[in-house]
C-alpha cells in the first residue's frame, strides 16, 4: 500500500473516532463524519486537489471546534502543516456567534492558500446539505441567511480554485444571492 493511502486511512480513522458521538442537524441525524469525509472528497474529486496535507486538514477540520481534540494533539500526530491549516479554519467558540460569523468574513482573504481551499469545500458541502434538507428547527429565512453570509465569506476566497468557485457561484445564483 502506498504511504499516502496509509496516511489518509489513519486520518479518516482519527476523525471518525473523534466525531463518533456527533450527529448532523438534519432530521435523520446523519453521522457527523459524513461531513469531513465529504469535504475532503469535494477537494479531491471536484477541486482536483492532490496535496495530501490539505486533504488531511479537510478530514480533521472540525475536530478542534467540535470535539475534545487539541491543536497540540493534531501537531504531534499529523505534524505542523496539517495542524496549522486546521487552526486557520477553526472558529474561537468562546466568542459570541455573531462575532464568529463576522470574523470569518473579515479573516477569509488573509488565510493561506491551503486553508482557503478547505474553507471553500466546507461551505460548498454545507450549502449543498441545506439544499438537500433543512436542519431541524431552521426556518427558510435562516437557511437563506446562511447562503448570504456564506457568499460574503466566499467573496474573500476568490482566486483560490476556479472549479469550486464556479460551482459555488451557481448555488448562489439559484438562491438569488450576489457574490
Ligand atoms: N447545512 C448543514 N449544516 C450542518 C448540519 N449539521 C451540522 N451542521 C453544521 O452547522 C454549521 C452551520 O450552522 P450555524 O448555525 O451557522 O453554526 P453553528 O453550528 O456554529 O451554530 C456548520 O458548521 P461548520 O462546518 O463548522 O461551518 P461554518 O458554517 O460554521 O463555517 C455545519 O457543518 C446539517 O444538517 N446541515
Ligand atoms: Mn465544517
Amino acid at each position: 500500500m502506498s504511504s499516502l493511502t496509509s496516511v489518509l486511512l489513519e486520518t479518516i480513522n482519527f476523525a471518525a473516532e473523534k466525531h463518533r458521538n456527533q450527529r448532523r442537524k438534519d432530521p435523520d441525524a446523519t453521522p457527523y463524519i459524513n461531513h469531513p469525509i465529504g469535504v475532503a472528497r469535494i477537494l479531491s474529486h471536484e477541486g482536483g486537489i492532490t496535496d495530501i496535507e490539505v486533504l488531511q486538514a479537510a478530514l480533521l477540520h472540525d475536530t478542534v471546534e467540535d470535539t475534545d481534540t487539541t491543536m497540540d494533539e493534531l501537531e504531534s500526530v499529523f505534524g505542523p502543516t496539517v495542524a496549522r491549516i486546521v487552526q486557520e479554519v477553526t472558529d474561537d467558540k468562546t466568542l459570541p456567534k455573531e462575532e464568529r460569523k463576522r470574523l470569518q468574513v473579515e479573516h477569509a482573504p488573509h488565510r493561506s492558500h491551503q486553508a482557503k481551499l478547505v474553507k471553500l469545500a466546507d461551505k460548498l458541502y454545507n450549502l449543498r446539505d441545506l439544499n438537500r434538507c433543512t436542519p431541524t428547527g431552521w426556518t427558510a429565512e435562516r437557511v437563506q441567511e446562511y447562503f448570504v453570509w456564506a457568499s460574503q465569506v466566499i467573496k474573500g476566497l476568490r482566486g483560490t480554485n476556479a472549479k469550486l468557485e464556479e460551482i459555488l457561484q451557481q448555488l448562489f445564483l439559484e438562491r438569488g444571492v450576489e457574490m
